[in-house]
Parts: C-alpha cells; sequence; structure tokens
C-alpha cells in the first residue's frame, strides 16, 4: 500500500526496511516482494509520483529542464575553491523514484572497462560486465521511438532488454542537428559514429537512448512501483517521512546489528521506531545515506565527535570520496529559426505542440530536449595530458569526456538570451580525479548536509577538460556546420588558449548531478571502504547500502543505468543470502 501516515503501517516490523524509495530502492522493493512471504517497508523522504496537479513536470519528457521544487531536496553545494567560491545548485530527486523521476532521462551504461575494473578491485567477478550484462538487460524494455521510424542503424537491438520494466527509446522527433553531427562523424576521424553507445563500448557519436516509453518518463517508480507492486500485501511504502537515524538494536559477534530505523516527518515531529527482522538497506542516495550513516554514528570518528555523536562504527570513508562529473557549455547562434528557442518563445507553436502531444504523446513534448545524439571520447594517445597525468579511464573503452549535442540554448549557468537561435554542446569531464564529500553541518537529517563535489580541483581535471573544449571547437569547426553556425555565442567567444578555457571553465563549470561513492566499497585499490563486496556496511551487522554511493570510482557515464544494474544484482544477492527462492 502507499501510506502518508506511520499509523497506517500493516505491521509493527517488516522482513526488510528500505531507506530511500529511489532508483535503487525501487529496484529492491519490486524484487524482494516478487516473493509473497517476504515482506517490505519502503520509507521515502519524498512526495508520491502519481499525485498532484503538477505530475506533468515530472512525465512530461520536454519539461525536464525545468523540475519545480517541491519533486526536489534543492540542495546547494559549499562554495567551490577552484570556480571563484561558486556555489551550485545540487539537485536530487524528492519524489518516488527518487533522481530516476526528475532527472535527463539519458540512458546510457559506462563502458565494459568500468565494470571490469569494479570486479577487479573488490575481487568479485559478479561485478563484471559479463556477469552484470543480464542484470542490465533485466532492468530495461527498448521501446520504439515515439514518432515510431524506422531504427536500423541508430541502435542494436541485440544488446538491450525486451522484457524490463525501466523503458528506453531513441529520439522521437527529428531535429536540425541529427544531418549535421552525423555527417561530422564521417568527415572527422576523432568522432567516429557508433551504433549503440550501450553495448560495452560507448566510444564514439551515436544516437541517445533516454529513458522514455511511449512518449513519457521512465522512471524506477512508474517501472517497478506500478499499481500492481505498490498493491502487494507484501509491501507497505511509506512517502513524505524521513528515517532521521538507524537504530542498534544489539550486539553480535562483537557487532552492531542495526535492524531498526526512526523516522520523522518533520524535525519537530513525533519519532517513530520501527523493527527490520532481516535487514535495514539503505537507498537514500549519494547525499541522503552518508547523512543518515553519520547521523547513526557510523562514520569518521573524527568528525562524529566534533558535533557530540557517538561513533558505533568507525568508518572514515563515509561521506568521503564523493566524485561527479563537472561540465561547461558551448553555444553557437545558428542561421535558422527550428530551434526549440522558438517554440519557447511563442506560446502559440507551444500551445500547438502541446496540443499534439496531449492526442498522441509524439512531437516535440514527447522528445528529450537534451538532444538526439552524444558522444564519449579518449584523450588522444599521443595527448601531452595523458603522458603527464596518465590514464585516469579503467580502460581502452572509457572515455575521458562527453559531448552532448542540443538544438537549443543549454546553460545552467546563464540565462537564455531573448533573442536568436541556438545550438550547444555540453563538454563534460567523465573521468575526474577530484574527489569532495558530504559533511554535517548539524546533527538533524531535516538539516542539509555540507555538499561539497570539490570541482576542477585536481591539474589533470582541468588539463582535461581544456582538451574537451578545444575537441568540442573542432567539432563544431566541420564542414557540416560552415552553412549553420552563424557565430558563437558570445560568451564562448575567447575560448581560444588554455588559459581563455580555464578563465571559461572556472566562470561556468556547473554539476551533471552524477554524485557518487559516499559510501564506497572496500577494494585492493582504496582499502577498506564502507561496505564489502556485497554491499554489507563493514563493522556492523544487518545493514546493507545499494545505490550510487557505494561506487569506488566513477562511471564515465550518466549514472541511472549503472545504479539500475547493481540493486538488480543486489536483490538477487539479498534474496540468496535469506533463503528467498530466485524468480526464474
Ligand atoms: C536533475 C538530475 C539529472 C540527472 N540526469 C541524469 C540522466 O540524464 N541520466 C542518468 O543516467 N542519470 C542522471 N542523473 C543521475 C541519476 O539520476 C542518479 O545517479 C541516480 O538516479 C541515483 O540513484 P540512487 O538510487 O543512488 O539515488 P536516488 O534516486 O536519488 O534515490 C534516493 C532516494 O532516497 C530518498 N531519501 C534520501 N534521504 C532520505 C531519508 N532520510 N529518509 C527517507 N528517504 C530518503 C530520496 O528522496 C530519494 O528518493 C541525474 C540526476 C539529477 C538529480
Amino acid at each position: 500500500a502507499l501510506l502518508t501516515d506511520h499509523t497506517r503501517l500493516t505491521k509493527k516490523s517488516y522482513d526488510f526496511i528500505v531507506v530511500g524509495g529511489g532508483t535503487a530502492g525501487s529496484v529492491l522493493a519490486n524484487r524482494l516482494t516478487e516473493q509473497p512471504e517476504v515482506n517490505v517497508l519502503v520509507v521515502e523522504a519524498g512526495r508520491s509520483n502519481i499525485d498532484g496537479p503538477d505530475l506533468d513536470d515530472i512525465q512530461v519528457p520536454y519539461f525536464v529542464a525545468d523540475i519545480p521544487a517541491s519533486f526536489d531536496w534543492n540542495y546547494t553545494t559549499v562554495p567551490q575553491r577552484a570556480l571563484q567560491n561558486r556555489t551550485l545548485a545540487y539537485p536530487r530527486g524528492h519524489v518516488l523514484g527518487g533522481s530516476s523521476s526528475t532527472n535527463f532521462m539519458f540512458y546510457t551504461r559506462g563502458s565494459s572497462d568500468e565494470f571490469d575494473r569494479l570486479a577487479r578491485i573488490s575481487g568479485d567477478e559478479g561485478w563484471s560486465w559479463k556477469a552484470m550484462l543480464p542484470y542490465i538487460l533485466k532492468s530495461e524494455t527498448l521501446t520504439p521511438p515515439a514518432d515510431d521510424h524506422n531504427t536500423t542503424g541508430q541502435v542494436d537491438p541485440a544488446v538491450h532488454g525486451k522484457t524490463g520494466p525501466v523503458l528506453t527509446s531513441l529520439p522521437g522527433n527529428a531535429s536540425v542537428l541529427d544531418s549535421r553531427v552525423l555527417q561530422t562523424t564521417s568527415e572527422l576521424s576523432e568522432f567516429p559514429f557508433n551504433l549503440d553507445m550501450n553495448s560495452g563500448n560507448p566510444l564514439g557519436v551515436g544516437w541517445l537512448q533516454s529513458t522514455i516509453g511511449h512518449g513519457v518518463r521512465s522512471s524506477a517508480a512508474t517501472a517497478f512501483l506500478a499499481q500492481e507492486t505498490i498493491n502487494r500485501k507484501n509491501l507497505d511504502v511509506l512517502i513524505g517521512t524521513r528515517v532521521t537515524r538507524l537504530l542498534q538494536t544489539e550486539r553480535k559477534d562483537g557487532k552492531p546489528v542495526f535492524l531498526g530505523v526512526e523516522l520523522a516527518q518533520c524535525d519537530s515531529g513525533t519519532k517513530v521506531q520501527i523493527r527490520a527482522k532481516k535487514e535495514v538497506i539503505l537507498s537514500a542516495g549519494s547525499i541522503g545515506t552518508p547523512h543518515i550513516l553519520m547521523l547513526s554514528g557510523i562514520g569518521g570518528e573524527k568528525e562524529l565527535t566534533r558535533l557530540g555523536i557517538t561513533t558505533v562504527v568507525d568508518a572514515p570513508d563515509v561521506g568521503k570520496h564523493m566524485q561527479d562529473h563537472p561540465w561547461v557549455p558551448l553555444q553557437w547562434q545558428v542561421n535558422t529559426t527550428n530551434t526549440l528557442e522558438t517554440i519557447n518563445r511563442n506560446p502559440d507553436i507551444f500551445n500547438a505542440a502541446m496540443a499534439v502531444y496531449n492526442a498522441t504523446k509524439q512531437g516535440v513534448i514527447s522528445n528529450n530536449p537534451g538532444g538526439n545524439q552524444i558522444g564519449w571520447f579518449r584523450l588522444p594517445p599521443n595527448s601531452s595530458v595523458l603522458s603527464e597525468f596518465g590514464d585516469t579511464t579503467a580502460g581502452p573503452l572509457s572515455p575521458h569526456f562527453e559531448l552532448t549535442f542540443g538544438n537549443s540554448f543549454l546553460s545552467f549557468t546563464e540565462p537564455v538570451p531573448a533573442t536568436g537561435n541556438f545550438m550547444s554542446m555540453c563538454v563534460a569531464l567523465v573521468a575526474p580525479t577530484s574527489r569532495g564529500s558530504v559533511q554535517l553541518a548539524t546533527t538533524s537529517v531535516f538539516d542539509a548536509p555540507l555538499i561539497d563535489p570539490a570541482f576542477m580541483q585536481t591539474p589533470s581535471d582541468l588539463a582535461t577538460l581544456t582538451e574537451a573544449v578545444k575537441a568540442a571547437h573542432r567539432f563544431a569547426a566541420a564542414s557540416a556546420w560552415k552553412d549553420f553556425i552563424v557565430t558563437p555565442f558570445v560568451e564562448a567567444v575567447n575560448t581560444t588558449t588554455d588559459v581563455d578555457i580555464h578563465a571559461y571553465i572556472t566562470n561556468l563549470v556547473t554539476t551533471f548531478r552524477h554524485p557518487m561513492g559516499t559510501a564506497r566499497m572496500s577494494t585492493s585499490e582504496f582499502g577498506s571502504g564502507v561496505v564489502n563486496s556485497n554491499l554489507l556496511v563493514n563493522g556492523a551487522s544487518g545493514l546493507r547500502i545499494v545505490d550510487a554511493s557505494i561506487f569506488p570510482h566513477i562511471f564515465g557515464a550518466h549514472l541511472q543505468a549503472p545504479v539500475y544494474a547493481i540493486a538488480e544484482r543486489a536483490s538477487d544477492l539479498i534474496k540468496k543470502e535469506h533463503g528467498v527462492p530466485l524468480l526464474s
């Protein structure tokens, strides 16, 4: 059942309590309750994804860039030292489905190298690409694009799922950029075409796959917590409620056992305690998970003592080593009116597009406004950045940077100009070495923690993103764009020398919203982390973490697909450990 009040909970204790009904938490809720004898409580801080007058804002693909504050945690980072002390908005989904309900819907799995590195450094072959592919496929179904066009040559159906709950699709609305992007891939050998970036080899330019099905966003909530799942008698989903801390229920074999949670709906609200019989599973995301751990006495002793919290498990890696993808926008004014600005500035055109969408779930409103193609690239083998700093990626199939191609003025740091039509590239650093943190500001879960992605703090990050900006300029200099680009947008004009580019980066870098690593796995590379390779918290019993916080290295990918994959495998690990039969 979907509940808004703890007094309606159907049980006093549950086999499993899942903290956070987000991307990973929704998968666990669904998979664990496939067996009727297993009961599960999900506690989600945010709102429902199916109630409210404003649901279009998270369901309609075109609205993705403008998610209202009521669906978000509305975090802000601490001043970013390498970015002239700018603070950055730091969105996270505050709704069932978590960030998968509010993200840009890019569906990218990362490279086989990245999964294989995880297997190698964790000593668990189960995380390898080969072992994870069945889980990746299990979560996904590739669906036809909204306009039902023939997708031959745009995707490899053989590497996609056919029965999974998350729906993916190719762009369903042609863009004025499409032919030019493709022409550039044949014109410039450094930007080759890749039929399917989700095959394990993402390198090159390909058609964007989005978590859109039948013209509507497909989130962890629509996919894994649909009505028939919520209606299961063995599943309670309590929304609008935060887990304030984990409860130590006993000590066993010298370890604290955390088979309970404390809940509240507001800081001054009644605190309620609920017990788990088998496990508490933290899926509160890369910010929420370390926040809750530290408030429960699981963290670095020094930091906990600073706030007067008694250390129960000394785990210095909690909240540390956070990575995220920084990016800068580049825009060019173009000589067509056939860009999204025309729709956005003219209510008649916008309303006509909405009417088409409402009647058919087709047209521009059904499409990801982020663009129709994206690309992943390595620095050239003879790059001086590589010889100076070494390779920061997982291997030869893993990218250093990403370019996305959009037919509008894309930026989170600059206002959209009132006139003119634009194309944009988002230039992202996808194998960064800077590492930040999540730290406690107070002892209440209702106060935001201090979030520091520490963007651009290493020389190699600055050098690599600089090379990526130069690559974007080379892409735009291909003859395919000659009659199309009028001039670079004024801000981007002065990006010719390295010094110019450094200043541009410092002024404009922001987040791709991919924090991870704040409760990372123990590995041969980094030593003892927060969880072991089965995702159980080291030094504790009854407690597991399943979300983006467990990754020791950031993927060269937008993170939702890797999170779906680890949550699918974790569901099986949990079932096996507790003798719950796996569905064939
Ligand atoms: C705006 C935005 C755009 C993005 N774009 C893309 C994209 O295009 N493609 C892509 O692949 N990835 C994208 N990402 C990243 C991707 O969505 C996330 O990496 C992924 O969804 C994280 O999954 P998770 O399970 O770790 O956390 P989440 O999905 O964030 O889930 C955590 C859940 O825990 C809940 N929670 C937190 N604290 C508590 C508490 N104390 N008590 C109860 N509940 C709590 C939260 O409300 C949330 O529902 C984007 C993210 C954002 C925010």
